[in-house]
């Protein structure tokens, strides 16, 4: 067990003495004495685990001393050790919250002895009971902040939790529109660092020219145009986490200064000489596919190794299931409130079954943005397949490239289901009405890789 530090407040010292030669007996206590109230409170700011007091002090009485220590901390467990075997003035103080009362008498040093065993044991569960609740609060936060309840998503939570309780970077990645700004902001408030900032940095709506100095700041006059000193986003995050969306956008000039003050934790302003310490937590963000950017020459593979930390993938909307109207429904409560529509819409069965058939390239935000037009356009009560409207040019085959050949999207269909249907080779074979042998090739051959 941790070190556990009591106050001994008794004016008289050879009273004082045998209790602190009693409990020094446990090597964990650290004893100290005091003569008299006054001397005691002027030492509570170092945070005691336990005061003793005796009830009568020449400077001021028990109750007084009680009241005193209250009003410093509600929390800290006090033992009145007393001369006057009186029950009157016991129950008064157990009223008033003092956690044990003992006479003095001859049993006094064993009593002593067990209650602060029992102080000791309350304590311990109190802080099991706090701790657990704060982990149940973290979970209660996920869920309420990203919405949704299909395996695919479950795997997500297990991995944001694990990340906050560390302090590991993380790459998220994942289709427009699928949350990923939204779990970087869930994972700094779930973590240590929420009391410090959330900064959000899009490498991609940032000119490339401002980049540099948008991340690291700048001194005045160190570019036409420096008017002042600006302080760097880098500085705005210490102590906080620093969210870099659209990472792969990153030129390698960038790419290059960036490994750099990642890998030394201290960064210069531009047009600066002072070496400026930082300590961010870093979670980048792309859509694209990092280890192909990497390959194909475009991103360094050393920045990419640091950052990479805990990966993790956002499915886009149309692997989520029954997520779409669990969602939708959310949103069509937060787009009646806003609104000011009295009751809430419904979605009708064949509006939903609209819902379930689309493949929402632009994921949740899309979805958004179709439901907020449904509750406009919707007359009634419900919601009808007509309020809803798919945006035509959005509606396209997700992932159309020029330089594909029929074979890349085969794979690309394949390996789609199977991480849809978790590397079921065999349902995958039935759903796709393909020989089980053709995907096992694809995989013998290092075509198709099998993802947790
Ligand atoms: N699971 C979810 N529950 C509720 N709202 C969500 C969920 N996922 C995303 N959203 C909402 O969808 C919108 C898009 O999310 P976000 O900006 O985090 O996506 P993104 O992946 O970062 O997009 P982009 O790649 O385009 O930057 C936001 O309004 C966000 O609040």
């Amino acid at each position: 067990m941790a070190q556990f530090s009591i106050y001994i407040v008794e004016d008289d010292p050879l009273y004082g003495e045998i209790l602190e030669y009693q409990l020094s007996m446990n090597p964990d206590y650290i004893i100290r004495r005091f003569n008299s109230g006054s001397e005691c409170l002027k030492e509570l700011y170092k945070r005691p685990d336990l005061v003793t007091i005796d009830y009568s002090m020449p400077d001021m009485n028990g109750l007084t001393l009680f009241k005193k220590i209250r009003d410093f901390n509600p929390d800290l467990p006090v033992v009145v050790i007393s001369g006057q075997d009186d029950i009157n003035t016991a129950v008064e103080f157990l009223k008033m919250g003092v956690t044990d009362y003992l006479v003095k008498d001859d049993n006094v040093k064993s009593k002593l002895w067990n209650s602060i065993i029992r102080i000791r044991e309350n304590q311990s569960l109190r802080q099991e009971v706090a701790e657990l609740k704060e982990e149940l609060g973290r979970k209660y936060e996920f869920e309420k902040i990203i919405k949704g309840a299909s395996p695919a998503l479950r795997k997500v939570f297990t991995l944001l939790e694990k990340a906050s309780n560390s302090e590991i970077n993380v790459s998220l990645t994942g289709e427009t529109g699928t949350g990923k700004e939204l779990a970087a902001k869930a994972i700094h408030y779930n973590s240590n660092r929420k009391k410090y900032n959330f900064v959000a940095v899009n490498l991609a709506a940032i000119p490339r020219e401002l980049i540099e100095s948008e991340l690291f700041g700048h001194e005045k006059g160190a570019f036409t145009g420096a008017i002042a000193r600006k302080q760097g986003r880098f500085e705005d995050a210490n102590k906080g986490t620093l969210f870099l969306d659209e990472i792969a956008e990153a030129d390698l000039n960038i790419q290059t200064k960036l490994l750099r003050v990642l890998q030394e934790r201290e960064l210069s302003r531009i047009g600066g000489n002072e070496i400026i310490h930082f300590n961010v937590r870093l979670i980048v963000a792309t859509h694209k596919n990092l280890e192909e950017e990497v390959q194909k020459g475009n991103f360094r593979e050393d920045l990419y190794y640091r950052i990479l930390g805990l990966p993790i993938e956002l499915p886009p909307l149309r692997d989520r299931g029954s997520d779409v109207i669990l969602l939708a429904n959310s949103f069509i409560e937060e787009a009646c409130k806003k609104n000011n529509i009295r009751n809430v819409l419904k979605l009708s069965a064949p509006a939903k079954e609209k819902l379930l058939k689309y493949n929402f390239p632009g994921n949740i935000r899309e979805l958004k943005a179709i439901i907020d037009l449904a509750c406009i356009l919707c007359n009634g009560d419900e919601i009808i397949p007509e309020d809803i409207r798919f945006s035509g040019t959005r509606a396209r085959l997700v992932g159309w490239q020029e330089d594909k050949t029929m074979e890349d999207y085969y794979i690309d269909i394949v390996q789609a289901f199977l991480k849809k249907y978790d590397n079921n080779v065999v349902l995958v074979a039935r759903k796709l009405k393909i020989g089980k042998s053709t995907i096992y090739k694809l995989i013998n051959n290092n075509k198709i890789h099998l993802t947790i």
